[in-house]
This record gives structure tokens, C-alpha cells and sequence, in this order.
């Protein structure tokens, strides 16, 4: 005989609360400029026991999503709001996004949630962000941000904050500093300095590898957040583009166009980040590319959707779709 109620999560009454209605879901933000290193902390933290019960909303600036497949596996629930930043066009993406979460773990759809993780892009200027949550009574009813985290690249940041009034921005609003990449970048004692006076009230803490305590994802922190700053334009000649291959690729013909692009344009190729067919592979190959930074491809044991397509997402300043079509086309005829 058919239960005679909706779902076995459901009483006679109804569905059965989780929680207290009015208790309010802290929020996390993670931000920091493109490649910083925000998803290998993200995805560290979902693993330890604090990071359990975390939902999280990813926003992505290129057209293809990466991230959200590199973190679906550990979250208990994955949003992306994808093709822009949360800063510019997607505030009300990110309102409704947030609203849906709450409303369907009430009603028992999703798994509860006690946190929730917001990824913004590497380019997002985060205090139109904060100031929704501010301005937005429904949402401040619903959320609080309990920690602004902002991740900071210490091989690639100390430039970066010299031209980008968005890494800077990043930094003025944080709560909490987290200086990746200790483990390939020299001592960060100048980039520390030069973090303090753009931020004097944000704690700095140090991390390898995707390495750093829980709490600094949780433990709001101690002092008062910066007030907002006035909004920048982004900076100038910043595009993205998504190079897309049905067939299966040769390793070399991807690997010799990167190289020639790092050593033609390394500081413009502000971000490449992808899943790549490749021949002889049988799950995709994740390729990163953070500047003149290359960490080393990895395999994935399977495609995260049905999909089998290399999608290689281009974030460049000055450097067009087709420079990059043409040499790669050019670098394989040689092959
Ligand atoms: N050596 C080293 N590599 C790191 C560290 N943190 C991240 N990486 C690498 O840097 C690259 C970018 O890391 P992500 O975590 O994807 O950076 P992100 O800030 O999420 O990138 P976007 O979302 O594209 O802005 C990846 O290849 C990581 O493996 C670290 O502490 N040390």
C-alpha cells in the first residue's frame, strides 16, 4: 500500500522542519583574482568535518563551468551562476539562487545545509555582493556573512595587485587573508606588507597546497569589516572566450601552443582553466594555467557530465580568440 505521505521525510503535519524557522544560514565569502586558488581551498575545507552540511554557489566568468564540476562531488548541494560576475550581472541571480536553497531544503528536496560557500569569480568586485545582503531585507532575514575570505596568489599576487583595481578591491573588503602558493613562491614578507596597507584589520594566515584551518572559513572575524569602497570598472581589455573540440586531441599540439603562449604572452593569459579530450585518456584532463604558472595536468577518473567535449575556458587581457585559434591551428600542421 502507497504511504499516505509525500516523502518519508514527512510527518502527518507535513514536512518536518530541519531547523528553527528564523534561524539565519551564515555565508562564507571567497574571493580573490582569477587562479588565486579559491576552489583548492574551497574543496580542502568541504573535506574535514566543519565543512560537512556546506551548500555552495559558485560564479563562474567564462561561458563553460569548471569549478562547479570540480566541487559537485564533495558539496551537499552545488548553484552555479555561470558567464559574468556576481558584481555586474547577476545580483538578482544570486538573490533568487539563495532563496531557492533555503526554500527547497524546507521542503525536504536537498540535503540539509548549515553553511553556505559563495565562489565569486576571480574578476567579481565583492561589495556589490555584501552590500545585496545589506540592502536586501528578505535576504538579511534569511543569511548572514559571518567571514569575507580573500585568497591571494603569493607567486602571482604582488603583481597583480599593482594593476588590478579588483585584486585590491578583493583585498580592502576581507575579513581574512589567505596567502596561497607558499609552497612554490619565495617568503611573502613584502606581499604581507603591502597587504596591510591596503587592509590593516584583516587577519593574514599562510596556506600550501589547499592547506588552512577550518575555522577561517567559519570563525567570523574579530574586527569590523572595511566599509564599501566605490565601485570600479573593471579593468580594461579583460575578455573571455571558450575554445570547444568534439574529437579527441593530441597532448602535444595543446601542450607546445600553451608553451608558446607562456612565453609570448604569460602575463596576459590572466586565466585558462579546462577539460580537455585527450587521445589515449580515457577520463578528461583538467588543464590550469594561472599566468606563467602551469601546474601539471591531472586525469580524472571520469567526465563530471555526459559531455566528452574539450572545453577550454580563456580568460586574457589583449589577447583574442583567434591569436590563440591561429597558433594552436598553426602549432598542429607542424606536428
Ligand atoms: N603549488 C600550489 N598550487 C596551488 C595552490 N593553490 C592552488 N593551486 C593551483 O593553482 C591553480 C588554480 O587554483 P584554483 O583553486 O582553481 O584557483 P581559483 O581561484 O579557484 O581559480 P578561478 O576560479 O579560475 O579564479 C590550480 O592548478 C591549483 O592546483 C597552492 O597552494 N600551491
Amino acid at each position: 500500500m502507497n504511504s499516505p505521505f509525500p516523502s518519508p521525510s514527512a510527518g502527518p503535519f507535513g514536512r518536518r522542519l530541519k531547523r528553527e524557522r528564523g534561524a539565519k544560514v551564515p555565508v562564507t565569502i571567497v574571493t580573490g583574482f582569477l587562479g588565486a586558488g579559491k576552489t583548492t581551498l574551497i574543496n580542502r575545507f568541504l573535506a574535514t568535518p566543519e565543512g560537512q552540511g556546506t551548500a555552495v554557489v559558485v560564479n563562474e566568468f567564462g561561458a563553460v563551468g569548471i569549478d562547479d564540476a570540480l566541487i559537485r562531488e564533495s558539496a551537499d548541494e552545488t548553484v552555479l551562476l555561470g558567464n559574468g560576475c556576481l558584481c555586474c550581472i547577476a545580483r538578482s541571480d544570486l538573490q533568487e539562487a539563495l532563496r531557492r536553497l533555503v526554500i527547497e531544503r524546507e521542503r525536504g528536496e536537498i540535503p540539509d545545509f548549515k553553511r553556505i560557500v559563495i565562489e565569486t569569480s576571480g574578476l567579481a568586485d565583492p561589495s556589490p555582493i555584501l552590500q545585496t545582503f545589506a540592502t536586501d531585507r528578505a535576504l538579511g532575514d534569511m543569511f548572514h556573512v559571518d567571514v569575507v575570505l580573500t585568497v591571494v596568489d603569493a607567486a602571482t599576487g604582488p603583481d597583480t595587485l599593482g594593476w588590478s583595481a579588483e585584486a585590491r578591491k578583493q583585498t580592502i573588503l576581507a575579513d581574512r587573508l589567505a596567502i596561497t602558493k607558499t609552497d612554490i613562491a619565495g617568503a611573502p614578507e613584502a606581499l604581507i606588507a603591502h597587504l596591510n596597507t591596503l587592509n590593516p584589520n584583516a587577519d593574514i594566515v599562510r596556506s600550501a597546497n589547499g592547506a588552512l584551518d577550518p575555522r577561517c572559513f567559519t570563525e567570523p572575524a574579530a574586527l569590523q569589516r572595511n566599509a564599501f569602497v566605490a565601485e570600479a570598472e573593471h579593468s580594461d581589455g579583460i575578455g573571455s572566450f571558450v575554445l570547444t573540440e568534439e574529437a579527441s586531441l593530441p597532448w602535444p599540439a595543446f601542450a607546445k601552443t600553451m608553451d608558446t603562449l607562456i612565453a609570448l604572452r604569460g602575463p596576459d593569459l590572466l586565466r585558462v582553466k579546462g577539460f580537455l579530450n585527450v587521445e589515449g585518456c580515457k577520463g578528461p584532463v583538467v588543464v590550469q594555467f594561472v599566468q606563467h604558472l602551469a601546474p601539471p595536468p591531472v586525469e580524472l577518473d571520469a567526465w563530471p557530465d555526459g559531455n566528452r567535449s574539450s572545453r577550454v575556458v580563456f580568460i586574457t587581457r589583449g589577447l583574442g580568440e583567434k591569436q590563440v585559434r591561429d597558433l594552436f591551428a598553426a602549432v598542429r600542421s607542424l606536428l
